[in-house]
């Protein structure tokens, strides 16, 4: 399903934070959301999952308004892992992920069926945590927490992934590992990464976002360009080969 960002300005506390962006990411692919510190990536996720709404612009789900859907069906076709995940819930992993199967359940009463049951296994196996699935989700590491809550996102079964940061807590394994497999899980995704390395190997598309702005996009070996990284990151980027793989990679040091 492809997603549209038209025209999207967003305001907090009275202060524009993001200004007019408009991007798109087409059905199936990857696109990638990068920026420095403080640059209005979050803030224009969390618009594009329904936790702020826009105060101008719309984003748009195959072609309808997202903002103008009712809530379970808006989350039967987005899913998101928000950067701060405050919520402590006190219950266990299972149950956690079990939560992203509550927008296909037929009424609101009906409990969970045992096809729903081998879809949070699954999704847990997925993510290497399937022997945490009777642990308190409190109790995790920061790593493991993360790897729960993509588990739950992909049992959403969402036609579109919002991810903030979906890398952090995660070591280099995890890291490589979630990316592909949000990628094999199939949905449109859209998501914020520091590190541009990873942002290059695993995104089809980038928006490089500053002051509330999209500054530069195309596919990532043609956007993320030395002079731009010096001018939005003020860092020298110095390209490279991959030895072994043949990738393009980027070395950064500070600028002279
Ligand atoms: N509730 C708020 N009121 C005022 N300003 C806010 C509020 N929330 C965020 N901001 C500011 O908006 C700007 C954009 O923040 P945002 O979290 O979107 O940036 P980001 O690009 O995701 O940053 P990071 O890479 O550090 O996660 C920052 O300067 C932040 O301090």
């Amino acid at each position: 399903m492809d997603l549209a960002v038209d025209r999207v300005s967003v305001d907090l506390a009275g202060v524009r934070l993001v200004h007019d962006v408009t991007l798109t990411a087409a059905a199936g692919r990857v696109v990638g959301l990068v920026g420095p510190n403080g640059s209005g990536k979050s803030t224009l996720l969390r618009c594009v999952y329904r936790a702020l709404k826009p105060a101008a612009g719309a984003v748009l789900l195959g072609g309808e308004e997202l903002h103008g859907l009712a809530p379970r069906e808006a989350a039967r076709r987005i899913a998101a892992l928000p950067q701060e995940h405050s919520a402590e819930f006190d219950f266990t992993v299972a149950e956690v992920v079990g939560m992203g199967r509550l927008p296909h359940r037929r009424g609101a009463l009906a409990g969970p069926s045992a096809a729903d049951g081998e879809h949070c296994a699954a999704a847990l196996r997925r993510v290497g945590a399937a022997h945490l699935a009777e642990r308190s989700f409190p109790s995790l590491s920061g790593g493991e927490k993360q790897r729960v809550l993509i588990a739950r996102a992909l049992v959403q079964e969402p036609r579109v992934l919002v991810l903030d940061e979906p890398t952090n807590h995660l070591d280099i394994a995890h890291q490589l590992e979630v990316l592909a497999l949000v990628r094999e899980a199939g949905p449109t995704v859209l998501t914020a990464l520091h590190d541009l390395n990873l942002a290059a190997g695993h995104c089809d598309l980038l928006y490089v976002v500053a002051g509330g702005r999209i500054v530069a996009s195309g596919p990532p070996a043609e956007v993320l360009a030395p002079a731009l990284l010096a001018e939005v990151f003020r860092v020298r980027a110095t390209p490279v080969q991959h030895p072994v793989t043949g990738a393009a990679q980027l070395l950064f040091d500070r600028l002279p």
